[in-house]
């Protein structure tokens, strides 16, 4: 899945910003990322820091840059750039003293052209990971929400598997045009891991089997997807049972052309999407890739804070090679 990616990678050498730079699973990411040749890592904190952390999870990271938020020579320049894009919310005195985190100055490095894409999450939680990227870097032409979404991988002994799961991370609870937005911007996602999309949405109820509000809204963003004629095919409501097995989908929905064979799941709210990857991902045995930020105008990604190592070291490939 990531070799091709990888060997893109290779020659562009792309800058990748680390907000979190005394963190041993980041300082592991960056030192084989460096060392393989396949990003040059930006680590942010205080370099005595992060120099002592590294010495002692064995992850030296002595050839890779490393800026510190407090003592950073080019900020008053950084300072009143920010202050331009947030003017009438934020003053310059605001921005001097959210600059001093490495959240926002990470996204500020990526805003400047300074460095390429930015990888944070580790500790910082979503909100603060992604709030300094929707105030800053903002959505791209064409999209009205920043959404996101986990790619599941899983190799057994006969075959490998692939979904991809929207949105688990950022929107509370879309209404059916931002469903519908979400549905569309997975299945692009989606597309960018060679999944040819047939997109479900999920539900408690499988095409009228069950009565609510939340039903209306799934089913109203189906309809959605349909007026916009997307070129891809999509259904819903439809429960997860119905969108991802053949046999029940023969009984519950037998004229979808979703249903039974949906690869690309769309969640409600963020309450069933959150707790839906990390079912897969803790009893179902997928590795979980994301949140990938969609959206946005420029790749910045989180993590979940439960990531290990090798996580980070996939999500920054992810993140830099989906420029
Ligand atoms: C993403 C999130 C942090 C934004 O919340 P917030 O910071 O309170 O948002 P605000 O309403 O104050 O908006 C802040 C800015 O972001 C923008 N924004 C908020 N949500 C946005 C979205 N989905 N897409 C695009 N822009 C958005 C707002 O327009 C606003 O811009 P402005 O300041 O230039 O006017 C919030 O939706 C959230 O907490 N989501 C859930 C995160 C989470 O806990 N996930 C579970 C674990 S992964
Ligand atoms: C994506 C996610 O759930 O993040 P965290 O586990 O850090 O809350």
């Amino acid at each position: 899945m990531f070799e091709s990616m990888i060997a893109a990678l290779k020659m562009q050498k792309r800058r990748i910003v680390f907000t979190e730079g005394t963190d041993p699973r980041i300082l592991e990411a960056a030192n084989r990322l460096h060392h393989e040749g396949i990003l040059t890592p930006i680590l942010l904190g205080n370099p005595i820091e992060i120099q002592n952390a590294a010495t002692a999870c064995n992850w030296p990271v002595d050839e890779i840059e490393k800026i510190d938020p407090q003592n950073y020579k080019e900020m008053d320049e950084m300072v009143s750039k920010m202050a331009e894009l947030r003017k009438g919310k934020m003053d310059e005195a605001a921005c001097r003293e959210a600059l001093k985190k490495a959240n926002y100055f990470g996204t500020m490095l990526v805003k400047m052209g300074k460095a390429d894409c930015l990888l944070g999450g580790a500790t910082y939680s979503t909100a603060d990971t992604v709030r300094p990227a929707l105030q800053l870097i903002k959505t791209r032409p064409g999209s009205k929400i920043v959404s996101s979404c986990f790619i599941l991988y899983r190799q057994t002994m006969d075959k490998n598997e692939m979904y991809a799961m929207g949105d688990c991370a950022i929107n509370l609870d879309p209404n059916e045009e931002e469903l519908a937005e979400i549905a569309c911007e997975t299945a692009r996602t989606a597309r960018r891991f060679s999944i040819d999309p047939r997109v479900a949405l999920l539900s408690y109820s499988t095409l009228g089997s069950g009565k609510g509000e939340s039903v209306d809204k799934v089913r109203k963003a189906a309809e959605k997807l349909k007026e916009l004629n997307v070129d891809f095919p999509a259904d819903g409501e439809l429960q997860f049972d119905a969108a991802f097995s053949p046999v029940v989908a023969k009984t519950k929905a037998p004229d979808s052309t979703v249903a039974g064979k949906a690869n690309v799941f769309i969640f409600p709210d963020i309450n069933a999407g959150n707790i839906g990857y990390k079912i897969a991902q803790r009893l179902g045995g997928f590795e979980a890739f994301g949140p990938i930020l969609q959206g946005l105008n420029a790749p910045i990604n989180d993590l979940s804070r439960g990531c290990n190592a090798d996580e980070v070291y996939k999500m920054s490939i992810i993140t830099a090679a989906l420029i």
